[in-house]
C-alpha cells in the first residue's frame, strides 16, 4: 500500500473537522491545530455526527496554536475564518514547509492572494465547500447536509497536487468537482453567499425561507445577485442571467436554512463581513460599477459593528 500525504488542519472548527474526518477516512494522517479547544480535542478527540454515518475521529497529532510540528505536513488545511485582524500568512507560518501544498477551504473572494505572496513557492489549493455544518460544543460538530468541494489551483489550472487531494476526498465519501477556473467558481458562490449571509445579519439571524418569503425579499436578493454578477462580469467572469433563477429555486427548494455568517451572527462572532461582500463592494469601485444595494448592506453592517464597538 502507497503512504497516503499527511494532512494538517489549521482551524479544526465545522469545516475543518468535517473534511479532516473525511481525509482520515481515506486514510490519511490528519494532525490539527487548535486554539480554544486544544485540552477537548486532545482528550476526547472530535466527535462528528453526519448522515453519512459517525465521522468522529483522533487526531493523529493535536498541536496547540501557536506550537511548532514534529513533520512538515503535505497538506496544510487553512479553514479559520477569514476576519480582519487574522493575518492568515502570520498563522500558517510556523506550519509550512518547503514543499507543503496549502488547501483553503473558506468562503469569500480575493482571499487567496495575501497567502500567494507569503508563500510563492508553495503551491495553493483554493477550495469551495457547499454544506451545512456547524460546532455545537468544543470539540463536537453537527453536519447537517451536503458536502461537496469545487476545488482548483490557485489562481488557475489543475495541477498534480490538487488532483490527488480531490481523489483523496472523494476516497473519503464526498463529491468534487475540480475546476480550471477557480476564481471564477469563487464569484459562482459568491452569487449566493454575498447577498443572503449579510442580509440573514442585518435581519438579524433570519433563514432563507423567512429572507426569500418577505414582501420584497425575494426582488431584494435578485437585485443583489444581479450586481455581484455585473461585477463579476466587468473582472472577466460573465455569467448567464439564468444563474440568478437558479439560485433563487435551488435556495428555495432547500428546507429553511441559516447559513455560516447567520449562526456566527446569532452566537455572538465575528462576521467574515468583508471577505464575503467588502471585497465584492471594493472590487465594484474599482471596476466603476454602481453596486448599490450591495452597498446599502455593507454600510448597514458597518454602523452596527460600529455601535457594538466592533468597527
Ligand atoms: N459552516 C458551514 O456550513 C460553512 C462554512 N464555510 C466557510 O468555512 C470557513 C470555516 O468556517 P467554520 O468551520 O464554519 O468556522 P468555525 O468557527 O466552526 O471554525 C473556525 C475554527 O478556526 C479556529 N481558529 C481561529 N483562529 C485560530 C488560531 N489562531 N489557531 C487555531 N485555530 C484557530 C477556531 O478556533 P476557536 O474556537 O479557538 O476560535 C475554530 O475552530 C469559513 O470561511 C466559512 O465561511 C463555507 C461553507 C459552509
Ligand atoms: C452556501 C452555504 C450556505 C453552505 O454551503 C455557505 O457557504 C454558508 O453557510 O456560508
Amino acid at each position: 500500500m502507497t503512504e497516503k500525504p499527511s494532512i494538517l488542519i489549521v482551524g479544526a472548527g465545522a469545516i475543518g473537522s468535517f473534511y479532516g474526518a473525511i481525509l482520515k477516512k481515506a486514510g490519511c494522517p490528519v494532525d490539527t491545530v487548535l486554539r480554544s479547544e486544544y485540552e477537548v480535542v486532545r482528550e476526547k478527540g472530535i466527535r462528528i455526527t453526519s448522515p453519512l454515518g459517525d465521522l468522529s475521529f483522533r487526531p493523529d497529532h493535536v498541536y496547540r496554536d501557536g506550537g511548532t510540528p514534529e513533520v512538515w505536513p503535505d497538506y496544510l488545511i487553512l479553514c479559520v475564518k477569514v476576519l480582519p485582524g487574522v493575518n492568515r500568512a502570520e498563522l500558517v507560518k510556523p506550519w509550512m514547509g518547503p514543499n507543503t501544498r496549502l488547501v483553503l477551504i473558506e468562503n469569500g473572494l480575493g482571499i487567496e492572494q495575501e497567502l500567494a505572496e507569503a508563500f510563492p513557492e508553495n503551491p495553493i489549493i483554493s477550495c469551495l465547500a457547499f454544506i451545512a455544518a456547524s460546532r455545537t460544543e468544543p470539540g463536537v460538530v453537527e453536519h447537517k447536509a451536503y458536502g461537496k468541494l469545487v476545488m482548483g489551483t490557485y489562481p488557475r489550472g489543475i495541477d498534480e497536487h490538487c488532483r490527488t487531494l480531490s481523489e483523496l476526498f472523494i476516497e473519503g465519501g464526498i463529491k468534487v468537482d475540480v475546476t480550471e477556473a477557480v476564481v471564477g467558481e469563487r464569484w459562482r458562490k459568491c452569487l449566493w453567499n454575498t447577498p443572503f449571509n449579510p442580509l440573514s445579519v442585518i435581519a438579524n439571524g433570519a433563514d432563507t425561507k423567512t429572507i426569500l418569503d418577505t414582501d420584497g425579499g425575494e426582488a431584494l436578493i435578485r437585485a443583489m445577485i444581479g450586481e455581484v454578477m455585473a461585477v463579476a462580469a466587468a473582472e472577466g467572469y460573465p455569467m448567464d442571467e439564468s444563474l440568478i433563477d437558479q439560485n433563487i429555486d435551488g435556495t428555495r427548494k432547500m428546507p429553511p436554512y441559516k447559513n455560516s455568517m447567520a449562526l456566527d451572527y446569532l452566537n455572538d462572532r465575528p462576521i467574515e463581513r468583508d471577505a464575503v461582500l467588502g471585497n465584492v463592494v471594493a472590487i465594484a469601485e474599482r471596476q466603476g460599477i454602481a453596486v448599490p444595494h450591495l452597498n446599502t448592506v455593507l454600510v448597514t453592517l458597518k454602523m452596527r459593528a460600529a455601535l457594538e464597538g466592533r468597527a
